[in-house]
């Protein structure tokens, strides 16, 4: 599974967990202003804003799994099987975005969350693979910049842009029912609680955390999403660049998963097998793996934006 989350003001912070049973041996990737884009229908026909993020890279294309742009917006695609449903073929007059570029086209085309929406009036997502080895995956997207979060579900009955005032996203089902089921969770608290009185007993809790019980511990999508929006919601504004990463890792620590614990239908286990952070900030991605916890970090800085080559760094 997966989780995104976001924060930041004045600035995004934009995190990801991906949660699979192995990689797609994929990299961080710079896409420059000058590259040359092979859009199936022409959704991307030049790079407005240069790009950095994880993902492959198949056809001379980059296919991102998240990524952020020098605008300070950014997108990640999650795992949304038996809800998610592109359209067969495009449509006459619309703005036809095939699956595997969307990440692309919104990062690439736009600066803002703001501008995103409102392209997506006249967009539709088609079932077009980039090859035959990769069919399109059937993702749900979260968008973000440092003003605000949306949430992209293309379905049997169309296009849904729903705003995301929790700045989170996991699995399915889709965001209205994780944003509702959030009401079954209001009595939690990180407040310290008063004694209480029972019986003849004067009781106090064992230590903090005490009014935080009842958040749900597992790797389910439903409780992933409830306790990444109340970590994400409860962490304390931080100040510099390091003390907003710190807070992206420990927050997606809290519904990373550790292998053995939750297996697919397959029999194999899923297991975080990286998480990764854009900030707007520094223009920063930065990284780490299941097997290697230490984060690293590519700059926008670090290569020329305005060349004509995908970087992988
Ligand atoms: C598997 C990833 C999603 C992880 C996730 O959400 N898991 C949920 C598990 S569960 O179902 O809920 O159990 C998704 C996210 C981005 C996807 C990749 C990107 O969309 C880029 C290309 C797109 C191509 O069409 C397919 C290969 C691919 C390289 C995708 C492979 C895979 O589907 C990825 C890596």
């Amino acid at each position: 599974m997966c989780t995104g989350i976001r924060f930041g003001s004045g600035s995004l912070y934009l995190a990801r967990n991906l949660d699979w049973t192995t990689g797609y041996g994929e990299r961080v990737v710079v896409t420059p202003t000058g590259y040359t884009t092979r859009s199936p229908f022409g959704a991307v026909p030049e790079i407005q804003h240069a790009v950095i993020g994880m993902g492959i890279v198949e056809e001379d294309t980059p296919l991102y799994f998240d990524c952020g742009n020098d605008a300070g917006l950014a997108v990640a695609g999650l795992n949304f099987p038996g809800y998610a449903e592109y359209a067969p073929e495009p449509a006459e007059g619309a703005t036809n975005v095939a699956a595997f570029e969307f990440p692309l086209w919104v990062a690439s085309q736009f600066a803002s969350v703001d501008e995103v929406e409102a392209a997506l009036g006249n967009v539709v997502i088609v079932d077009k693979p980039i090859n035959e080895k990769y069919p399109s995956s059937l993702l749900h997207w979260f968008i973000g910049d440092s003003k605000r979060a949306i949430v992209v579900e293309y379905t049997s009955d169309g296009l849904h842009v729903y705003d995301d005032d929790v700045d989170v996203l996991t699995n399915q089902p889709g965001f209205p029912w994780h944003h509702e089921n959030l009401r079954n969770y209001l009595n939690a608290s990180p407040e310290f609680p008063e004694k209480v009185v029972l019986g003849r007993a004067d009781l106090a809790p064992f230590g903090s955390g005490s009014l935080m019980r009842g958040i749900p511990g597992d790797y389910y999508s439903p409780s992933r999403f409830v306790r990444a929006a109340y970590v994400n919601a409860h962490y304390p504004e931080k100040a510099t660049e390091e003390a907003n990463v710190s807070r992206a890792f420990h927050t997606l620590q809290q519904v990373a998963m550790v292998e053995g614990s939750a297996a697919m239908g397959s029999g194999e286990f899923e297991k975080t097998i990286y998480t990764g952070l854009f900030s707007s900030r520094t223009m920063t991605y930065y990284w780490n793996t299941y097997d290697d916890p230490a984060i690293q970090r590519v700059a926008m800085a670090d290569h020329a934006t305005d060349g004509t080559e995908l970087v992988v760094a």
